[in-house]
């Protein structure tokens, strides 16, 4: 079986800090990872990688066996648009546009690519908003909706280019708690219909849930991965304790 995400010794620095250090790991299809570790040791800028949101160093992103970036050295203009167009990011912050109703969120960049008639864009906008449960939203704008709401319309957005791939980068962080629960649900749902995503989330209980593989990361490496019950119960994993201990 070949892998969706194939990354090899990805390496990124700031200026002389190191915040990805040589990452190598692979994602198969259909598979969930969820990716946890303590603040700043590297998972946004791993995630936002892979969708061309940060410029790598060095190393290797394939994507459907595809070279985002080999050696360090990029693809051109519209292999990484065609690249990146096959994932959809989901941010903590919804980055929802304030100026457009819901369905004008969902509908911007399909109709900007123009690759299908706007009618069934329409449709498909309908659809993905009865499916995380907000059908009734479609003429609203951001600013009327709940934070896990509007959430759930980021998701429905990035569902909208048929991505194969979803990367949630701390999808309820920003969120009150008694409204978690509505966003890990939609995601949850995306897992049983075997999406493969990547998502990055302090929210435990959920990792050890949903997630196939767990990544921990600390200080720029993948310290540690395994299944969620090699990394929440194995006793040897010291760091990952540590971590899971204080949160
Ligand atoms: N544009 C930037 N310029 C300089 N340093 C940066 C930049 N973006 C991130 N960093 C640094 O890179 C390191 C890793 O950041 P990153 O956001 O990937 O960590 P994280 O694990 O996602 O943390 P958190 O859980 O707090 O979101 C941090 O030390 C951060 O300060």
């Amino acid at each position: 079986m070949s892998s969706m995400i194939d990354v090899k010794q990805l390496q990124k620095s700031f200026g002389s800090l190191d915040v990805l250090k040589q990452i190598t790991f692979e994602v198969n299809p259909g598979e969930v990872v969820a990716v946890i570790g303590p603040s700043g040791s590297g998972k946004s800028t791993m995630l936002r990688s892979l969708v061309h949101l940060e410029e790598v160093t060095g190393g290797s992103i394939f994507i459907h066996g595809k070279p985002l970036v080999e050696n360090g050295k990029y693809a051109g203009h519209t292999a990484i648009r065609e690249i990146t167009a096959s994932m959809g990011m989901v941010f903590q912050h919804f980055n929802l546009f304030p100026h457009l109703t819901v369905r004008g969120n969902l509908e911007l960049a399909p109709r900007t690519l123009k690759r299908e008639n706007p009618q069934a864009i329409t449709a498909r906008s309908s659809e993905l908003l009865s499916k995380v449960g907000l059908a009734d939203k479609a003429d609203v704008y951001p600013s009327m909706l709940s934070g896990g709401q509007k959430q759930r319309v980021a998701i429905a957005r990035a569902l909208m280019l048929n991505p194969d791939i979803l990367l949630f980068d701390e999808p309820t962080s920003a969120l009150d708690p008694e409204l978690t629960g509505e966003v890990l649900r939609v995601i949850r749902q995306l897992a049983e219909e075997n999406m493969t995503m990547i998502i990055v989330t302090h929210e435990m209980n959920f990792a050890r849930d949903v997630a196939d593989r767990v990544f921990f990361m600390d200080n720029g490496e993948i310290a540690e991965s395994g299944t969620p019950e090699q990394i929440f119960g194995s006793p040897k994993l010291e760091r990952t304790r540590l971590f899971l201990n204080q949160d």
